[in-house]
């Protein structure tokens, strides 16, 4: 009241030198004052401002709460016609920060999935997500889930009920209304069930191997060998899910994480990818050719066994330098298959060999691709990466630095 007063006030010390030299004609005219007599700062318009900005807050409030969805869907709306982040994935805020990575678009055979909305280069994080529910890696009986989902707020609910499932735990013969809507309590928990278990990631947390559910992520499809181009993972430290470039990818691709060990023979990946996710695996891999399927199922199918043998110098059975020169061979299979996911772990355990052997040089190029790979596929600023640059730059102080016999093992052939 205080203030509209004073307001008042000033506006009125301002008016005699507005006020035309014949106010009688003016004052009893209705039509709209000329342009230069217009004046926002009178007390007349001062108050309709002051009784029209709570109006339209009042009014922007009230279609807010029709609208069934979260305050940065608004926001992305109003401000931002051409995000690409439907509402429905809108339940967790950081989402809003990668929308110009991608597309989510029907895909012919594959139902929804991820298109690279521009170019992207190796290493770039593309997702940074938090579990939108969690359950223990279990069946989930109906007594766990009903309340996890009656504690869902509209957007996340919403989020989790547009994702797909490939089957549902029904009894027999029983029928199961899809309309979250009209549903019973019964067949909104076989819904949620039949999308958990086709959805969720193996996550750790506070020790224990748990399920989360991470519905932007969840739009990735499955891709073999050298046809996935991401790599995801929990990162346990900030507890999100990360979701990384592992190669360039171009504008148009579509993004392909991988869903199972794909560094197997096409016969058993897409056996494995039926039984768990109920599809026929079509990526680029597992449509070549006959006659290229057959090389490549070659290929993939030394990578086991080239790693066991590796293995063989935990045990003293090869030495150090045996050890490496299969290493090296692990690395030709990793180009010629294209298949790079595991590079940080593998040149990390060449590391360790040649740390223990003495041979710190080769170490430390081991180490720089352990490096190099580790930050790709989770991060410069991981934990697992921010560790291999620790050893790297303190590899002296090894603890089992030379702790076996003086060897030189070699570096890395890549
Ligand atoms: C985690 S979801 C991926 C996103 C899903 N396409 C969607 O529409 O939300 C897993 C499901 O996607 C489909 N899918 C994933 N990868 C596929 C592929 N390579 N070929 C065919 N279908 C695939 C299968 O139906 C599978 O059960």
């Amino acid at each position: 009241m205080a203030k509209s007063t004073s307001k008042k006030s000033k506006a009125t010390s301002k008016t005699p030198s507005k006020t035309p030299s014949k106010p009688s004609t003016k004052s009893t005219s209705k039509s709209l004052p000329p342009d230069d007599d217009f004046d926002i700062d009178t007390p007349e318009s001062m108050s309709i401002v002051w009784l029209v900005i709570p109006l339209l807050v009042a009014l922007f409030y009230a279609w807010f709460l029709q609208q069934d969805t979260t305050m940065p869907a608004v926001l992305s709306k109003l401000f931002n016609s051409n995000a690409l982040v439907e509402d429905s994935e809108l339940y967790d805020l950081r989402i809003l920060t990668d929308r110009t990575v991608f597309n989510v678009v029907d895909l012919k055979g594959k139902g929804k999935g991820a298109i690279a909305a521009r170019d992207i280069k190796q290493g770039e994080l593309l997702i940074q997500e938090s579990p939108l529910l969690t359950v223990p890696d279990e069946p989930i009986p109906e007594s766990l889930l009903t309340p996890i989902l009656q504690d869902l707020t509209s957007a996340q609910s919403k989020a989790l009920f547009s994702l797909s499932y490939a089957r549902l735990k029904t009894e027999k013969d029983e029928k199961v209304n899809l309309d979250t809507k009209t549903q019973t309590p019964r067949e909104r928990y076989l819904l949620a069930e039949g999308i958990v278990t086709n959805n969720a990631v193996g996550i750790i947390r506070n020790g224990q191997r748990t399920l989360g559910v991470f519905p932007r992520m969840a739009r990735l499809n499955h891709g073999c060998a050298s046809a996935y181009n991401l790599a995801y993972g929990w990162r346990g430290e900030d507890e999100e899910l990360r979701v990384y470039a592992l190669k360039d990818i171009k504008e148009g691709d579509e993004l392909l994480i991988s869903y199972i060990d794909s560094r197997q023979p096409r016969e058993g990946r897409i056996q494995k990818l039926q039984e768990a996710y109920g599809f026929t695996c079509t990526c680029p891999v597992c449509s070549l050719p006959p006659k290229e399927s057959e090389k490549s199922d070659e290929l993939l199918s030394q990578f086991t066994p080239m790693y066991t043998k590796f293995a063989r110098w935990y045990k003293g059975t090869i030495t150090g330098k045996e050890a490496i020169d299969i290493m090296n061979e692990i690395w030709q299979l990793t180009i010629a298959t294209g298949y790079v996911r595991e590079r940080g772990r593998w040149a990390q355990e060449a590391a360790y060999v040649a740390t223990v052997h003495g041979d710190e040089d080769s170490a430390r190029q081991w180490l720089k691709l352990a490096v190099k790979w580790m930050a790709i596929e989770t991060g410069e600023d991981s934990l697992k990466t921010s560790n291999l640059q620790f050893t790297l730059d303190n590899l002296q102080d090894h603890p089992e630095l030379a702790s076996k016999e003086m060897m030189d093992v070699g570096g890395p052939i890549v």
